[in-house]
């Protein structure tokens, strides 16, 4: 029988002792042990190893100090970020990587996860022994540092689409939810799983937490290798060495490989690490046992107090000049006869060479994922962007503008009069329409994928999801969202301001506008795609939507010769021209024509009508294929 996890809401609180807590220890193990039942590594343990590894980018020479042998012919420098790096992580194991800020750290992991392509890339990394391919690169989760998330999401909505997009497609749902409530608890995350995410704009989580969902999001998929980059930055003392903890306990009971990159761990936290990882200017200061680390220093001369925190007191070595550069030549000294590193590698990792092993490497290989179907990718992305566009879309801040529009819609244009009088006004109030919402939806669309752009990249990496999946799901989720208001808005001010009174009428113009909508929506969503950047979508956009305002038929009636087909590329001009129509061209539509005033002269008196004006008369000649053209922008 399975054992239930009670879910503590209370957690830990941060600041109590966590060493001394064998109930939380005992607890910890436990839920780690509820997450096994679809623990893959627990069975294939994943063994990475790298030697060799350089890496350099090509820099205009201005902006680095120039050195004359790396120069090449096109003015720019060669600029080594990486030089002979060499490691290994093992199954059960936590390798920390250390070395002050710009030793390249980062850089090491984007390349293990293969982030950087291969242009200046030297060196190799294997799997298991084996070189990395696709389907063995599923094995590795990668923590960023900096975080992306939707931040309207809750932490438990965020985990819970997250096992269900990334976990295998026989485990069932019932299981990852179970699974997504254990890594919470594992993580105290209980307590804030109904608060949103939150970002710049919306108060959310903090960031502590927010770091501990990004953990809780790899961990819950179960990945052979785990690195994290920075994880207990912005935690403190106390929830660094339970996460820690936790990570140990991980890599103890399901036999998970797990690199992290950490700044100044305290005593505690670097007692638990079992190997340990120099790096100083993209250069090897020490590879091996952590526990030996402080002996290596003694050798070299550097001695550290007792009473000191020796990860304190290595940082303080890597960053004098006169030390990093002595501990970066002795090591380099040490290991002469192994220019690639190779061996030192051979020697600490744990994966036995002999031939009987190699049954091991394949099986990962071999392994057959299976994820989510497209269906079900396409259901679970729609039900996602629905609850995250639903909240940005029908917020309180977007429903007040509606509701402004419309009591100043009311406010100009209450019950416009059926006289000559009012035509213009009329005319007005139709074109305003259109305008609010062809710029509404559009700069809605237009910054959507820019927006998402770093959360479609960070699940595009670890294969979550097809491309084709997350297009059709915002079309299919934003579009009753991006209707809807719209949709309010003209069936209130319709009938507000006095707009021809005839049911067919106004169904014809309230689907004209619904379909100017979408084809403004269609625009966004190409130019958002084609430029994938906020301020230049904004800019653009700007002077797209002004341009098809004025070429719309409103503002301009004669364009000059050689342009008038420009008005043609406007979706408004044949929504406006639509729109004249059905409001005009009808023997319902009949002005009163007003008595003459001085000063002013109307329509009835410049076209010599005496009773009233018919609508048709007022209409200007363009009627021809407006439906078509403007449905060519929905898509
Ligand atoms: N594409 C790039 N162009 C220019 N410089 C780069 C590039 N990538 C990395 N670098 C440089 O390489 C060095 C290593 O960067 P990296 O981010 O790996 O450092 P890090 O050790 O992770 O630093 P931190 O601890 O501050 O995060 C830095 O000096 C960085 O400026």
């Amino acid at each position: 029988m399975e054992q239930e996890i009670p879910i503590d809401e209370t957690g830990i609180e941060a600041g109590s002792s966590y060493d001394s807590s064998a109930e939380r220890t005992k607890k910890r193990a436990l839920l780690i042990q509820h997450t096994d039942n679809t623990s893959i590594t627990t069975k294939i343990p994943v063994y990475l190893e790298w030697y060799g590894i350089s890496y350099s980018i090509l820099q205009e020479n201005m902006n680095v100090q120039k050195n004359k042998e790396s120069e090449l012919e096109s003015g720019k420098i060669k600029l080594s970020i990486l030089e002979n790096i060499h490691g290994c992580a093992n199954p059960g194991e936590i390798l920390a990587i250390m070395g002050p800020s710009g030793c390249g750290k980062t850089t090491l992991l984007n390349l293990l996860v293969d982030r950087l392509g291969n242009k200046g890339v030297q060196g190799t990394i294997t799997i298991n022994g084996l070189k990395p391919t696709k389907k063995s690169m599923r094995c590795l989760a990668y923590c960023t540092q900096d975080d992306v998330f939707f931040p309207q999401l809750t932490v438990k909505d965020t985990l819970t689409f997250t096992a269900r997009l990334r976990l295998p497609r026989d485990v069932p749902y019932h299981d990852k939810l179970k699974r997504v409530d254990a890594i919470m608890q594992l993580l105290n995350l209980t307590k804030s799983a109904h608060t949103k995410i939150g970002d710049y704009r919306i108060r959310g989580i903090s960031g502590g937490e927010r770091k501990r969902v990004s953990i809780a999001s790899e961990l819950l998929t179960d990945p052979g290798v785990i690195m994290l980059d920075e994880p207990t930055t912005g935690l403190d003392a106390a929830l660094a060495l339970e996460l820690i903890k936790i990570l140990k306990e991980f890599a103890i009971q399901q036999r998970k490989t797990i690199i992290i990159v950490i700044h100044q761990p305290s005593s505690q936290v670097f007692e638990i690490v079992d190997k340990l990882m120099l790096v100083c200017d993209g250069r090897m200061v020490y590879f091996g046992e952590r526990a030996n680390a402080a002996d290596y220093l003694a050798n070299q001369g550097f001695k550290c107090h007792p009473n000191y925190n020796i990860a304190d007191y290595i940082l303080e070595l890597l960053t004098d000049d006169k030390s990093k550069q002595q501990l970066i030549d002795s090591y380099a000294h040490q290991v002469r006869d192994d220019p690639t590193g190779k061996q030192v590698v051979e020697k600490y990792s744990h994966r036995k060479r002999d031939d009987n092993n190699m049954k091991e490497a394949p099986s990962i290989l071999e392994y057959d994922y299976r994820g989510p179907t497209f269906a079900q990718q396409l259901s679970i992305l729609i039900e996602r962007t629905f609850k995250q566009s639903s909240k940005e879309i029908l917020s309180t801040i977007e429903l007040s503008q509606m509701f402004g529009l419309i009591v100043m819609f009311c406010l100009i244009w209450f019950r416009i009069p059926f006289t000559d009088k009012g035509i213009h006004d009329r005319i007005s109030s139709l074109f305003s329409i259109i305008v609010i919402w062809s710029f509404g939806t559009f700069f809605e669309a237009v910054t959507t994928f820019p927006m998402d752009l770093d959360m479609l990249s960070k699940e595009r990496y670890s294969h979550s999801y097809r491309l084709s999946a997350y297009f059709l799901s915002k079309q299919i989720a934003e579009l009753p969202l991006i209707i809807l208001k719209p949709a309010f808005f003209t069936i209130v001010i319709y009938w507000v301001t006095g707009l021809l009174p005839d049911f067919g009428r106004f169904l014809a113009y309230l689907a004209v506008i619904l379909i100017n909508s979408l084809a403004s929506q269609g625009f966004g969503y190409f130019l958002g795609a084609s430029l994938l950047d906020v301020q230049k979508c904004i800019s653009a956009g700007t002077v797209f939507m002004l341009a098809f305002t004025l070429l719309s038929g409103f503002y301009v009636k004669h364009l000059p010769p050689g342009l008038t087909w420009l008005k043609y590329l406007s979706f408004m001009t044949y929504t406006f021209s639509l729109n004249l129509q059905i409001q005009l061209d009808t023997p319902k539509a009949q002005f009163q024509c007003s008595s003459p005033e001085s000063g002013h002269v109307y329509l009835c008196e410049l076209l010599g009508y005496n009773n009233t004006i018919p609508g048709t008369v007022v209409l200007e000649n363009e009627r021809y294929t407006e439906l078509s053209c403007l449905l060519f922008y929905v898509k």
